[in-house]
């Protein structure tokens, strides 16, 4: 027997393949216990391709055959993956491999496409799968495995651990779940996950997490599969990425920093290093630092989930996996909708395609020292905190105007834990495409958008500039900017030309002027403006009296229909005040089932009609 394991895209897809001699090995929602323990099975493929010529192009459907008629390919020119990522894949997958041997079996790892390896397999194999519903990319690939099979081998696609919940414990269909995080958390029996971990009597089971095996099975003898990679080259990181495609100037590049693959900054390793960063549940904030081993598949949900459940941070653990599995099922449900422009949302808007803009954006070369920090922070280390992925995708999308899928096609490329659900699930929430109800409507140029979007970047920047004071963040990414004191390295547009110039910062010259600026910062004790929403807008957003004729004008009204509209808005503490009735009649006594089934779902938008008119 010997079993197969397959990375796509950042994602392992199961290859358990059984010799009829032999007995199944079936661990498809088992993971080890970490790196050090990982029971991946005995083959894997590596599969490194381009948008442009890439075996199974843009979402496998290069032609948008199966899409909507009027969606046209887009050159994106991007790439897939990163040689930086490829490396991490490659160590994973090599320690996976000494683990494996040191336990009695072994691994072979191939490239190729899988259908074309696979297929070479001796009639009458079994092949089991872990199936990656989250992606058309790979479910497509999935299709052609069973194809290639199908005359005489046969495919197995089993659910596997990927998601905290397993498809059949779930109390909904599986494309048909609840679409908001609050309404999620309650379906599965959590009470209130927003402020406590408790769950109810009834709640959703989770799984717990199956051990690793001791022993593992010897391998088949002999098999001859393509695309096999030797030791030799598996073992040489330089040969590796040779083999995989990458070019000299690729490898050359990427070899050059050295990586600190466990941590996300390349800060250096802590004293009492912890690989996988189970201190960080000790500390009050409680990042994991994980995601990029959960991608790979290195370790599952429900093993992190297991393991806090004795923590400080365990609510903010479960609360942040839940968000991970309502961008899962999203993606389910969504399916080639989730790459679309206009979201799943189907928002149209106008975009902007604007290369130059593009490049800077991708190189850290904007002029706004925050996301220039940002995105080369990204390309260096391949990570990037939440807020800086967050704020960068912001200012793509709507000071600089461009096509969201560019943004998500260039973190999909760089970023070391890159997930399909978990990015493009992301990218369209911070686009405002995921629902149609969100804010960003009915503009007729990018540049009324940006205008519109402005002062919301400007409260973001300040909030960096907060917490940043010294800008020690900006100098260790930004050393052209190194000189400049710590009021101005956040801005320095708003230096004057002199203290340029002895601060080594013409724009223009040592830095770029920003793009889509310049930008005001507001001071700690600026006041806020009122803002309030609108009975009809169903986002729910809050906007200052500015904003709303703003709003009324680039819908093409004049100023006096803003006016109406903000006599009409109510103030936001209105609005706290309903988010606390509503908080108290979730929380109403009743089942689980009662509170979060057909019932009350009603009463909910009742709820939001008597707030918003109908929806
Ligand atoms: C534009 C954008 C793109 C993103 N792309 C990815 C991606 O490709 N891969 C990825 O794993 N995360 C992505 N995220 C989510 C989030 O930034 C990372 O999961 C998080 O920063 C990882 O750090 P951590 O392991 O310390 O997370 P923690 O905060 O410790 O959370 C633990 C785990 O919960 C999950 N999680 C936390 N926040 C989110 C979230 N907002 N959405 C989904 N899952 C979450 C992750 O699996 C994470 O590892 C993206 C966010 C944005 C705004």
């Amino acid at each position: 027997m010997f079993q197969a394991d397959w990375v796509y895209h950042g994602k392992p897809l199961n290859l358990f393949q059984t010799h009829p001699d032999f007995s199944i090995f079936c661990s498809l929602s088992m993971y080890g216990e970490d790196l050090r323990t990982i029971q991946w099975p005995e083959l894997l493929w590596l599969k490194r391709s381009r948008t442009n010529g890439s075996f199974y192009g843009r979402v496998t459907d290069p032609n948008f055959e199966k899409s909507i008629k009027t969606r046209k390919p887009v050159d994106f020119s991007g790439r897939k993956t990163c040689a930086l990522r490829a490396r991490f894949w490659l160590r994973c997958v090599t320690r996976m491999k000494q683990s494996i041997a040191s336990k009695g079996g072994a691994m072979l790892v191939c490239h190729g496409k899988p259908e074309e390896v696979l297929a070479k397999l001796p009639g009458g194999s079994l092949v089991v799968c872990q199936s990656e519903p989250v992606s058309p990319e790979q479910t497509d690939v999935e299709d052609q495995v069973a194809k290639a099979l199908s005359s005489h081998c046969e495919l197995w696609r089993k659910w596997g651990a990927m998601s905290l919940y397993h498809r059949k414990d779930l109390p909904f269909p599986l494309t048909d779940g609840p679409g908001s995080y609050t309404e999620l958390a309650l379906t599965l029996g959590w009470e209130d996950l927003w402020r406590s971990p408790g769950r109810t009597a009834d709640a959703t089971r989770i799984r717990p997490p199956v051990a690793a095996p001791e022993v593992w099975p010897k391998a088949v003898a002999n098999l001859e599969l393509p695309g096999i990679m030797s030791d030799l080259v598996l073992n040489d990181e330089r040969e590796s990425l040779k083999f995989l495609g990458y070019t000299a100037e690729e490898i050359e590049e990427d070899l050059q920093e050295p990586v600190l693959w466990d941590l996300p900054t390349g800060y250096g390793p802590a004293k009492g290093h912890d690989a996988l960063q189970w201190a960080n549940l000790a500390k009050p904030d409680g990042w994991l630092r994980i995601s990029h081993y959960m991608a790979v598949g290195c370790i599952s949900a429900r093993e992190i989930l297991s393991r806090a459940e004795e923590s400080v941070n365990f609510n903010g653990v479960a609360h942040r996996l839940l968000w991970r599995e309502l961008h899962r099922l999203n993606a389910i449900r969504w399916g080639r909708r989730l790459f679309w422009l206009q979201g799943p949302g189907r928002v149209e808007r106008p975009w902007s395609w604007d290369s130059a803009a593009i490049e800077a954006w991708k190189a850290g070369r904007t002029g706004v020292p925050y996301i220039d920090a940002c995105m080369r922070e990204l390309k260096q280390t391949g990570w990037l905190a939440y807020k800086g992925r967050k704020t960068a995708g912001f200012y793509f999308v709507f000071i600089l105007g461009l096509d969201w899928r560019v943004g998500a096609f260039h973190f999909e490329d760089v970023l070391m834990d890159y997930d399909v659900a978990m990015n493009y699930g992301n990218w369209v929430v911070v686009a405002e495409v995921d629902k149609s109800s969100r804010g960003a409507h009915g503009f007729k140029s990018v540049q009324d958008l940006a205008a519109w979007k402005k002062e919301e970047f400007e409260w973001k920047l300040s909030a960096e500039k907060k917490n940043d004071p010294s800008g020690e963040y900006l100098r260790k990414w930004l050393p052209e900017l190194g000189k400049l004191d710590a009021k101005h390295i956040h801005e320095p547009w708003a230096m004057s030309e002199e203290s340029r110039k002895t601060g080594g910062c013409v724009l223009g010259q040592d830095y770029p002027k920003p793009l889509g600026g310049p930008f005001r910062m507001r001071e700690e004790e600026e006041e806020e403006e009122e803002r309030r929403f609108h009975p009809n807008d169903n986002s729910g957003n809050r906007y200052t009296y500015k904003e709303f004729i703003d709003f009324a004008m680039s819908k093409g009204y004049d100023a006096n229909f803003g006016k109406k509209c903000w006599e009409e808005a109510r103030p936001v503490a209105a609005l706290q005040e309903e988010n606390e009735q509503l908080r108290q009649q979730l929380q109403a006594p009743g089942t689980p089932g009662e509170r979060t089934g057909k019932g009350s779902l009603e009463h909910l938008m009742d709820f939001f009609a008597s707030r918003y008119g109908s929806l």
